[in-house]
């Protein structure tokens, strides 16, 4: 559950985040983290849809997670979230552990199209992207494979990155059986239900 104790220690973490990106340089050194008001969106998102089955595509050290982890928690459900980092993955590890989530968050060290396609069909209520961007429209036949029926897509950087995923957009709008909404939360959120 979402406690007040841990919305500041979400708060702080993001400012800690920020100051760790500004003082490195290499992108691969970045945290890159999702926006609170884009954590609470998720949180919403995965306790409103009573997700039980979550996929998370680019775990960083876990600050997502850790909101996704938090509303599956509640839900009695989990999560797998999956980055091609082990560097990341043991930040993360950490991370989950003292939020308490290392029994409903399950952390893949790999690449994600493996992940997504070593995944059963119609078996994931929810996934998040944030990734490497330009491979999103080549997973699109794989989301839309393994996603339930009314399962949710949230891809970040709609906004601040919208060139890089124009492919996957345009895939996604080009399908039958889904609607798709650009919301101005964070750094944009590109929102896929699967209507059937
Ligand atoms: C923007 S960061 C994720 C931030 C994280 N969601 C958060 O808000 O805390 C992107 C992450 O995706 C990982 N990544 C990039 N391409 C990947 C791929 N093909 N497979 C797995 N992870 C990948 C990077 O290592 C990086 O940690």
């Amino acid at each position: 559950m979402l406690t007040a104790a841990y919305r500041t220690r979400l708060q702080q973490l993001w400012q800690e985040g920020e100051a760790h990106d500004a003082r490195h340089a290499a992108r691969a050194d970045k945290r890159l983290n999702i926006t609170p008001d884009t954590g609470m969106f998720l949180y919403q998102l995965v306790r409103a849809r009573k997700a039980m089955s979550l996929l998370e595509i680019g775990t960083s050290n876990g600050y997502s997670a850790v909101w996704l982890g938090l509303a599956t928690q509640a839900n009695k459900g989990r999560l797998r979230s999956v980055d091609h980092s082990a560097h990341k993955t043991a930040l993360a590890s950490a991370m989950l552990d003292s939020f308490g989530l290392q029994h409903t968050v399950s952390l893949l060290t790999g690449d994600a199209f493996g992940v997504l396609a070593g995944c059963d069909d119609e078996s994931v209520d929810m996934l998040f992207l944030d990734a490497d961007r330009s491979r999103y429209a080549g997973y699109w036949p794989e989301i839309a494979r393994i996603l339930t029926p009314r399962g949710i897509v949230v891809m970040d950087n709609a906004i601040s990155h919208a060139e890089e995923c124009a492919d996957f957009r345009a895939a996604v709008l080009a399908t039958h059986g889904y609607l798709a909404e650009t919301y101005e939360i964070g750094k944009g959120q590109f929102v896929i239900l699967k209507d059937l």
